[in-house]
């Protein structure tokens, strides 16, 4: 939490004053669907009942299709797996265990807890460091196919390729199990919307939109994604508990790789990452499919599959387009999101242990193959210190960058900051140890605001919390100086991706310095940007060295600015460092005249 919140109020609410979407609404509008839900089997009938109970079964497992699809980015048919083994995990309990209220809370245990350990083992596999996300789909494409082939080699105990049949489930009628269902399906649906809407929320936009950039603020996307998966497959075998009662039988298809594609086809159909589009197509598909497959088998499949492509290529925001469109012409839906104010928090000093090297690199070499980018470099930087690292194109300046932020890099020699080594460390936790990296390419959040991409670099420090949003976001005065230099301050509700190249620059800029780093890694921060930016980079820059203590590494070709801000210059030449010195020195030198007129050889 900011230490002096009352500092400055930069207020970032240029909505204020504007309707607000009251915080209460959601839970108003669950109540009243549990309300309707519980009242809906008086009117009807017997085998509507029966069928939406086993639709809104099915939607709650497409809101968790959803969360880590449409909200997070990973594509998965793997839900139906975790459902299946929910479903098959009470069968088991509930036929060999008996269904006394014991072996029922038992069967509900492994309903959850083996799906979800399951889940734990494959978002494992999926998310270790540098996977892809492709990769994860084609895990969660073989995870059906696996469980289904392993139901099918469990003889009488899985019932093989009839199922389970005729266990004893939970004294409902099918009104109770309509009303359960209906609970699961509202509850699922209320705690989705608001995990999505708090804090921790942005983080799974933040992982879609630019996992690299997250890790580089201290966060873990892998162990976001794999506790995202683990959690999503014992909710989806709650469901398949649900399943299990609800239908007394068990069948392979209910795991099945089909079963899977159906519920990201209904998700897309409903409009992922919407959470309610996802809810409505699921229930309306698979009721109007229960109606309609017996007297059109056929032509049925024919009509999804065209309103399928139809809705892809129309309305590729899914039905619930739709409904956006005519909430966002209604005044309440014109309401403003939330934007966080922006309070100055007071900075810890960033120098310490002072004399000794912040930075040390020892005999750093690194190849690429047969290319040698990086040659027995050796460089210490200290507190304070802003090293300017210069070099035609090529000489390997983001390269060394890269070895300096990213442990796992294969490279040879040594890199510590402060004393510790970083070989083996990822980026997030290279920047537990106080370092912050500035791509060349500005790397912010696309689809988050600004107030937003701020929150996040800051979430290595002060946390997210998952249930609701932060009145106020602290930075240090380093970072809220860069924001009012730029006008940033006053664009805080405005989304990352309609800022301009230089703004985008120093938002990350910003977001690099809320991380209160003892390093900072700067590649080409001024790179096309307007003289008036650069000065302000520029003075950005030497206040974090020279003011905060802050040692800075910066990549930069524009040598005016290098001697204007740097105290230190090193010039890398085919991967070897050519000249370390002092401003008069490196820039005055014969040296770096020949390199940038292009006439050094060898
Ligand atoms: N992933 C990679 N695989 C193979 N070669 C690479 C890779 N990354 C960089 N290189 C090569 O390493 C050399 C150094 O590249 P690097 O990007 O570090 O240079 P640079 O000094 O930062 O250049 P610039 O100023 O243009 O950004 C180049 O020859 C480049 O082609």
């Amino acid at each position: 939490m900011p230490e002096d919140a009352s500092a400055i109020g930069l207020s970032g609410s240029a909505e204020r004053g504007r309707p607000r979407l009251s915080r209460a609404a959601p839970f108003v509008v669950a109540a009243l669907a549990a309300a309707a839900l519980w009242a809906a089997p008086l009117v009807l009938d017997a085998f509507a009942v029966n069928v939406l109970t086993r639709s809104m079964i099915y939607a709650t497992l497409a809101v968790t299709v959803d969360l880590l699809w449409g909200f997070t980015g990973i594509l998965t048919f793997g839900q139906a797996a975790f459902f299946g083994v929910g479903a098959y995990a009470t069968a088991m309990a509930l036929s060999y265990l008996g269904a006394t209220p014991e072996w029922m809370a038992v069967a509900l245990a492994l309903a959850v807890v083996a799906p979800a350990a399951l889940g734990l083992a494959v978002g494992w596999l999926s998310f270790y460091h540098r996977s892809t996300a492709l990769y994860a789909s084609v895990i969660s494409l073989v995870l059906p196919i696996v469980v289904t082939q392993l139901i099918y080699s469990g003889g009488e105990w899985t019932g093989s390729s009839s199922g389970l049949v005729g266990f004893e489930v939970l004294p409902l009628e099918l009104e109770g199990f309509f009303r359960l269902s209906a609970f699961a399906l509202v509850a699922a649906t209320l705690a989705a919307w608001v995990f999505v809407r708090s804090d921790a929320g942005r983080a799974l936009v933040a992982v879609r939109d630019n996992d690299a950039r997250c890790a580089y603020l201290g966060l873990s996307p892998k162990r976001l994604q794999i506790a995202l998966t683990a959690a999503l497959a014992g909710v989806a075998g709650l469901a398949g508990f649900i399943f299990a009662n609800a239908s007394s039988v068990v069948a392979p298809e209910n795991a099945g790789f089909l079963f899977g594609t159906e519920l990201v086809i209904w998700v897309a159909l409903g409009g992922r990452g919407t959470l309610l589009g996802p809810v409505l197509g699921t229930v309306a598909i698979d009721y109007l499919a229960a109606n309609l497959s017996g007297d059109l088998p056929f032509l049925w499949q024919l009509l999804l599959g065209a309103t399928f492509v139809a809705v892809i290529i129309l309305l590729p925001g899914g039905l619930a387009e739709i409904a956006r469109r005519v909430w966002s012409a209604l005044p309440i839906g014109r309401s403003a999101g939330f934007t966080p104010r922006l309070v100055a928090r007071s900075s810890r000093p960033a120098a310490d242990g002072a004399g000794a090297p912040l930075l040390t690199i020892e005999g750093l070499a690194k190849s690429y193959g047969s290319l040698t980018v990086l040659e027995n470099i050796d460089l210490e930087v200290r507190a304070g210190e802003l090293v300017s690292l210069v070099g035609p194109n090529g000489a390997g300046k983001t390269t060394l960058m890269r070895c300096l932020s990213d442990g796992t890099e294969p490279f040879k020699g040594a890199v510590s900051i402060g004393g510790v080594s970083t070989a083996g460390l990822t980026p997030n936790r290279i920047v537990a140890l106080g370092v912050g990296r500035k791509f060349q390419v500005a790397s912010v959040f696309e689809s988050l605001t600004v107030a937003d991409c701020l929150l996040l670099a800051r979430a290595s420090h002060d946390g997210l919390s998952p249930i609701g949003r932060a009145e106020t976001i602290g930075l240090p005065q380093a970072a809220l100086n860069v924001l009012r230099m730029t006008g940033l301050d006053r664009m805080l509700a405005e989304p990352a991706r309609l800022l301009s190249h230089g703004q985008k620059q120093a938002l990350e800029l910003a977001m690099v310095v809320a991380l209160e780093p003892r390093l900072i890694l700067l590649d080409e921060p001024t790179a096309g940007l307007t003289k008036a930016e650069r000065t302000t980079i520029g003075a950005a820059l030497k206040a974090l060295t020279g003011e905060l203590g802050v040692a800075a590494v910066l990549v930069e070709h524009d040598l005016d600015f290098v001697r204007e801000i740097s105290s230190r210059i090193v010039v890398l030449h085919q991967g070897r460092l050519a000249l370390d010195g002092t401003v008069e020195e490196v820039v005055g030198s014969e040296l770096v005249r020949t390199i940038y007129s292009g006439a050094a050889h060898g």
